[in-house]
């Protein structure tokens, strides 16, 4: 059974497994975010503001209780924003942490029986109601939301000087306007700009859920990675990425939340588009596909301690980091994830600064549990944390 329904947005969107011109989609969003954000226009000012304001949202906390994983959400959520909407969100803006967590339960239902009935039955489950109607009216929420950023965009765009992909997609269906199958039209942004914004959101703030869970879980390990900040950065300005290659233990100890968090457990649902042979294997074309990261991640014939969170994973005998074939949390080939270089950047800069000002640990007598919950990603259970300044 999927743990996720097959194609919710049918064979539209950037991450579509029955493939409506993904390749054409995936080329256009890949060179948008290169010019944007990954490019010459770096991204990284904008994840050190958002790291100010996270860092600064939780130090106005101020002893009180706050939602960590709204606010990592939000902050991360920003990063997205600015590239594919042109702004970002406050914190105490309500309409867009409804927003963010009627994501969050979609994902989330995503896991449950009735979808996974309905992905077996839709023309039955089509007809009663359920978590899987409810998933789908919350994906219809987040659509309607990203249509009306789209509309605004059509008002005001200037295609001779766009402002984020919005712009750019509408500046290419002007282009082809005569091409109907080059698959620009409104209803393609919509989803495109749904599959950026879901996909670059959830991941990367579940990733970094787990490894604040993981630090508190791990104190001596945390007490390292803040050494190595301390030594490397000091306290009066903010992490870069060109601390990185200084910075071997911190960056094995964020691979090795992604290796032991594995929150993407049977990859993206795929389906084959022709007829294949995998070995002894026949694979009829049309066949549902889902590949097991888990196997990788956790692979005996890989892995030293596979099933221990232990960052020497990645730090080979003198503490240099060392890379790692079996490390495949992005997945790999033609569908690889779209985001890994964003995603990289903003793990290595939002934990870093987060351990940078805070050390994190469990109330009094309370043992951190790695219980987690699965939908469409593997995430913890809410769990509560101290975050004491430093
Ligand atoms: C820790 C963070 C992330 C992880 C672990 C992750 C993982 C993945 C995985 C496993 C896939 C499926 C690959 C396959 O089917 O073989 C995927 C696809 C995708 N990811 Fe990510 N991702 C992350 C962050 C991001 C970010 C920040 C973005 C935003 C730009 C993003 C955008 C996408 C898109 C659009 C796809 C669909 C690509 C396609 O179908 O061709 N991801 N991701």
């Amino acid at each position: 059974m999927l743990p996720m329904i097959y194609d919710v947005f049918g064979d539209k969107g950037l991450g579509s497994s029955s493939g409506y011109k993904w390749k054409q989609q995936r080329r256009f969003a890949l060179s948008t975010l290169r010019n944007f954000g990954l490019g010459k226009k770096s991204l990284e000012p904008s994840i050190h503001l958002e790291c100010r304001f996270l860092n600064e949202a939780i130090l106005t906390e101020n002893g009180q209780p706050f939602d960590l994983r709204m606010l990592l959400n939000n902050a991360v959520s920003n990063v997205i924003c600015v590239l594919v909407f042109g702004n970002r969100f406050e914190y105490s803006d309500n309409d867009f942490q409804t927003l963010l967590n009627n994501i969050s339960e979609a994902m989330y239902l995503e896991g449950s029986m009735s979808v996974q009935l309905y992905n077996m039955f839709p023309w039955l489950m089509g007809q009663v109601p359920g978590p899987h109607k409810t998933m789908f009216a919350l994906w219809q929420e987040v659509i309607d939301f990203v249509r009306e950023k789209v509309n605004a965009h059509r008002v005001d765009c200037d295609a001779s000087n766009p402002r984020d992909y919005i712009d750019c997609f509408l500046a290419e269906m002007e282009k082809l306007k005569d091409d109907s199958a080059a698959g620009f039209d409104v209803e393609n942004l919509c989803i495109c700009t749904v599959d950026l914004f879901v996909a670059g959101t959830e991941t990367t703030s579940t990733t970094l859920y787990w490894g604040l869970l993981y630090m508190m879980k791990y104190p001596e390990i945390q007490a390292k990675v803040q050494e190595e900040i301390d030594r490397v950065v000091g306290g009066s300005r903010q992490p870069s990425l060109s601390d990185k290659d200084n910075m071997p233990y911190t960056y094995a100890v964020i691979h090795e939340i992604q290796r032991f968090g594995n929150i993407i457990p049977i990859n993206v649902v795929r389906s084959t588009v022709e007829d294949t042979q995998i070995g002894e294997y026949s694979i009829p074309k049309g066949t549902i596909v889902t590949g097991s990261l888990t196997s990788v991640l956790f692979d005996k014939s890989e892995w030293e301690t596979p099933h221990s969170f232990n960052p020497g994973h990645f730090l080979d005998a003198e503490g240099k980091f060392r890379r790692r074939d079996a490390f495949l949390p992005f997945s790999l080939g033609k569908r690889v994830c779209l985001g890994e270089q964003l995603a990289r950047m903003e793990l290595f800069l939002f934990f870093s600064s987060l351990l940078q000002r805070f050390t994190f640990s469990s109330p009094a007598g309370v043992e951190p549990s790695l219980d987690f919950k699965l939908g469409a990603t593997h995430c913890p259970q809410p769990y509560e944390l101290c975050a004491v300044p430093r």
